[in-house]
């Protein structure tokens, strides 16, 4: 099973127009993870294993203050949503499962955000595990937390302009200082 899963560092902040770090970010966070399936897809086709990408509500529905990150997220979702496609049709047995978390409790995501946002963080522990998991049974998708991550999918389908003022309102923008 390859997991990919690794972040770059980016900021927590209005669009600060700087080209170079949306570059870099998506060189760390979508590119490299194409690189890596490149190489690891002969050992994955011949084990007929599994590819799980680590993604976030950022990557389905845009949220404030994480532009550069959100993009490279959306990369992820139609990269590898274009590659099952092409495994299916080529009879390649090869899993791909895309995990959609929420706001997780671990160490940099909390220094990150808790002061800027009302929702409690989902334990990393069980995160972990379910993440493993989705993978093991060839999951199309992993939505985690799933009430909180399907409510915001399925309002992101029928009621996207609420969902956006409700993600709006899930922020103390107060919080955020312009650097
Ligand atoms: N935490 C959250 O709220 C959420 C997280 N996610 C996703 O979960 C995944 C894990 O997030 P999280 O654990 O919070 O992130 P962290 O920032 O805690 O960890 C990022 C990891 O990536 C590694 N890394 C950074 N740059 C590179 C690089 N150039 N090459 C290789 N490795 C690198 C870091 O290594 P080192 O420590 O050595 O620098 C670190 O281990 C990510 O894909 C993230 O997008 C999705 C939604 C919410
Ligand atoms: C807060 C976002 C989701 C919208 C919401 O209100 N959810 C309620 C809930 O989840 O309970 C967060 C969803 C994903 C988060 C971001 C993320 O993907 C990880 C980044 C990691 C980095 O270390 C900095 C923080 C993140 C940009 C993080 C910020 C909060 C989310 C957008």
């Amino acid at each position: 099973m390859l997991i990919l899963n690794h972040i770059g560092y980016t900021y927590f902040n209005y669009f600060d127009g700087d080209v170079g770090h949306v570059r870099k970010l998506l060189e760390i966070n979508f590119l490299s993870y194409v690189a890596m399936t490149v190489s690891a897809l002969p050992l994955l086709k011949e084990s007929e294993g599994s590819i799980v990408v680590v993604s976030s509500m950022a990557g389905k529905t845009g949220a404030p203050f994480s532009a550069p990150y959100s993009a490279t997220k959306f990369a992820l979702d139609g990269f590898f949503s274009s590659l099952r496609h092409e495994f299916i049709i080529d009879k390649v047995n090869v899993s791909i499962t895309l995990c959609i978390l929420g706001y997780i409790d671990t160490e940099n995501a909390v220094r990150a955000v808790s002061h800027a946002i009302r929702a409690t963080p989902a334990p990393k522990e069980e995160c972990a595990l379910e993440i493993i998991k989705s993978g093991a049974l060839r999951q199309r998708e992993l939505h985690y937390p799933s009430s909180t991550v399907g409510t915001m999918l399925l309002l992101q389908a029928i009621a996207p302009d609420f969902l956006d003022s409700l993600t709006r309102s899930g922020y103390k923008v107060e919080n955020i200082r312009r650097t």
